[in-house]
């Protein structure tokens, strides 16, 4: 699934239309069905008790399911689905259109909150729909309806000439209380900074009123692109986004402020994105399958055996933090791979012993008190020879000589390198775009502080367009990114970008990120992409840490062993 800025919307709605000669308000009147049909779902699932759709499960027992995250309202199972063993005989068979009747409607009246552009002329779309399942309306326009143009204000005729009741901010009386939802149709992809006026107040008030609030593709008041919510956002139950998510729905605060994301298609043709050179995505199976190629069965060969599947190096742990090395080998080993080498300080050796025994310890240095020394380099390139990744940087805190030390493994490794935690904040330090280039690829894992001193940021700036930053740190350092936290994004020197929505909060614990180390670099030493190694890992991880969270009577108390356990 495609992620789009709201500039590159715009052109591909401009392509849809002056190209392929789909006129605008036929584009228009699909989003305002769209719409419609989500709300009535809404309505529906709201009789039956249940707040939220169902989302379809990423994963299943024994394989991953092919269906995405954002599934399309219920209704449309029983629209369809005629043939079968049900469809003999029956008599002669006419159903009404099922997604947009509501059996409930008698009881419903929403209020449509019509912005001045195209946003408002969805919302207008909508509500004659909305009027036709039965469903009572009231226009609550924020602007005078004669200052519409375009298809919004040919919108505006056909609501009017319908006779659907409407209002005009600040001139008629308007109650929230009376209404049972709200359409927020104020401002979409082509709104300007916090919304100003009469759209602060109705937004201000919708959020305060306590209704179900349905955004037309963003609630008013995001930013589209970073995610970021302006003062005031609408805060939405549903965001029914039209043609391609745009990044800033899936980018927090803003993924907080859209409820359910439900992406419908409108008549612009997925083709288009592609043409357009449009390269980030959301991270489905479908995208790890189809873009990245990835195997996700992760079929063994019959005849495969340890060697078959990789050696990954780990050089990782001290003394107060050796838990973090052993968290990353232990995760390299339950993401596949034939067998793990732990380098580690000397003097911790006595200590992990035993701790996972699947493990091989290769003690190095002879520092008395395990931490690392800048002599280790040569030791760690030794080993690196037979081994087909190193990963580097969970709990390895900081020593004199660190930036030799791991400018000789960036220079002289002929392996994939995997670089986290301390490694990251001793690369944070350097020109490292003056060191010699690699043939074979690096990966930095940071989370936004470690992120924050890579790119001398403040972390809340890092924050601020995740999505943004991450391809342009990518590209210009020549690294794979992945940037952690809610909604990871995985970037690439290329360009490419893939935000994954697997995960969840629980997973905000000490060694979390250990883990997803071990994961990425367990996935590289078994042949896969550095691209591959880097989105797959972080789906997987995310996976098992739901999986992780669930199995718990609280998700509080996941700590990060119990992610390997679930791997
Ligand atoms: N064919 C198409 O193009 C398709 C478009 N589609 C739909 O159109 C949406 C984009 O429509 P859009 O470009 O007309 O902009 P939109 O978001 O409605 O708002 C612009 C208006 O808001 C105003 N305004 C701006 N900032 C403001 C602020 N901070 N505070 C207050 N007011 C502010 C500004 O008014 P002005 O400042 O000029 O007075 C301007 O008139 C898109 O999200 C999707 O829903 C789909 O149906 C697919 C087909
Ligand atoms: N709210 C969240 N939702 C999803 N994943 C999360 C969330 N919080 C943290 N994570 C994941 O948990 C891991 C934490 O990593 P990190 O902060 O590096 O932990 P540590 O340094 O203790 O190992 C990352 O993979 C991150 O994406
Ligand atoms: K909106």
């Amino acid at each position: 699934m495609y992620l789009v800025t709201a500039q590159q919307m715009r052109e591909l709605d401009r392509e849809t239309i002056e190209r392929l000669g789909i006129p605008a308000i036929a584009l228009m009147e699909n989003a305002g069905r769209a719409i419609a049909e989500e709300i009535i779902a809404l309505c529906r699932r709201r009789g039956r008790g249940s707040a939220a759709p169902a989302s379809a499960g990423s994963y299943e027992a024994g394989g991953y399911s092919v269906v995405g995250e954002y599934s399309i309202a219920d209704g449309h199972a029983k629209a369809s689905g005629s043939g079968g063993v049900d469809a003999a005989w029956k008599g002669f068979m006419v159903s009404d259109d099922v997604a947009l009747t509501l059996d409930s409607a008698a009881a419903e009246h929403w209020l449509i909150l019509v912005g001045k552009g195209n946003n408002g002329g969805d919302g207008l779309a909508a509500a004659r729909y909305l009027s036709e399942a039965g469903v009572a309306v009231t226009l609550v326009y924020a602007v005078p309806p004669e200052s519409l143009t375009g298809e919004a204000a040919l919108q505006r005729d056909a609501a009017a000439a319908m006779g659907l009741s409407a209002v005009v901010y600040g001139r008629d009386r308007l109650d929230f209380a009376e209404c049972s939802g709200i359409l927020d149709a104020l401002l979409g992809t082509g709104a300007a900074g916090a919304p100003r006026g009469a759209y602060a107040e109705l937004i201000a008030a919708a959020n305060s009123s306590g209704k179900a609030i349905v955004s037309a593709d963003i609630p008013s008041g995001l930013n589209a692109d970073t995610g970021e919510t302006h003062e005031p956002c609408i805060h939405a139950s549903v965001t029914v986004c039209l043609a391609f998510l745009k990044r800033g729905l899936l980018q927090y605060p803003g993924a907080a402020a859209a409820g359910h994301v439900v992406v419908r298609s409108i008549g612009i043709p997925a083709s288009l994105a592609r043409e357009a050179g449009v390269t980030t995505y959301l991270l489905t199976p479908e995208v790890l399958r189809t873009r990245l190629d990835v195997d996700l069965s992760r079929c063994r060969s019959p005849e495969g055996h340890k060697g078959t599947y990789g050696h990954v190096l780990v050089a990782a742990g001290t003394m107060p933090m050796s838990g973090a090395g052993l968290l990353s080998a232990r995760a390299a080993l339950r993401s596949g791979c034939g067998l793990v080498t732990w380098a580690l300080p000397q003097k911790l050796l006595p200590f992990v012993i035993g701790a996972a025994p699947e493990l091989m310890l290769a003690a190095v240095g002879s520092s008395p008190d395990g931490s690392w020394e800048a002599g280790t380099a040569a030791e760690l390139l030794k080993l690196s020879v037979e081994r087909d990744v190193m990963a580097v940087g969970p709990g390895l805190g900081r020593f004199t000589g660190d930036n030799d030390w791991l400018r000789r493994l960036w220079e002289e490794t002929a392996c994939p390198l995997v670089i986290d935690a301390d490694a990251l904040n001793i690369l944070a330090e350097q020109d490292y775009s003056s060191w010699n280039n690699r043939r074979q690829p690096v990966i930095l894992t940071p989370h936004p502080g470690e992120m924050a001193r890579l790119a001398g940021l403040s972390t809340a700036e890092v924050q601020h367009d995740r999505i943004g930053l991450a391809l342009a740190y990518a590209q210009e350092h020549g690294v794979i990114l992945v940037l952690k936290g809610a909604h990871t994004v995985i970037a690439t020197p290329e360009g490419q970008a893939y935000v994954n929505t697997t995960g969840h909060p629980g997973m905000g614990t000490g060694g979390a990120g250990d883990v997803l180390t071990g994961v990425i670099s367990g996935l590289l030493a078994q042949g896969l992409k550095a691209v591959q190694a880097a989105a797959f890992g972080v789906y997987l991880h995310g996976l098992a840490g739901e999986r992780a969270a669930y199995r718990r009577h609280n998700p509080a108390s996941l700590i990060a062993g119990d992610i390997i356990e679930e791997l």
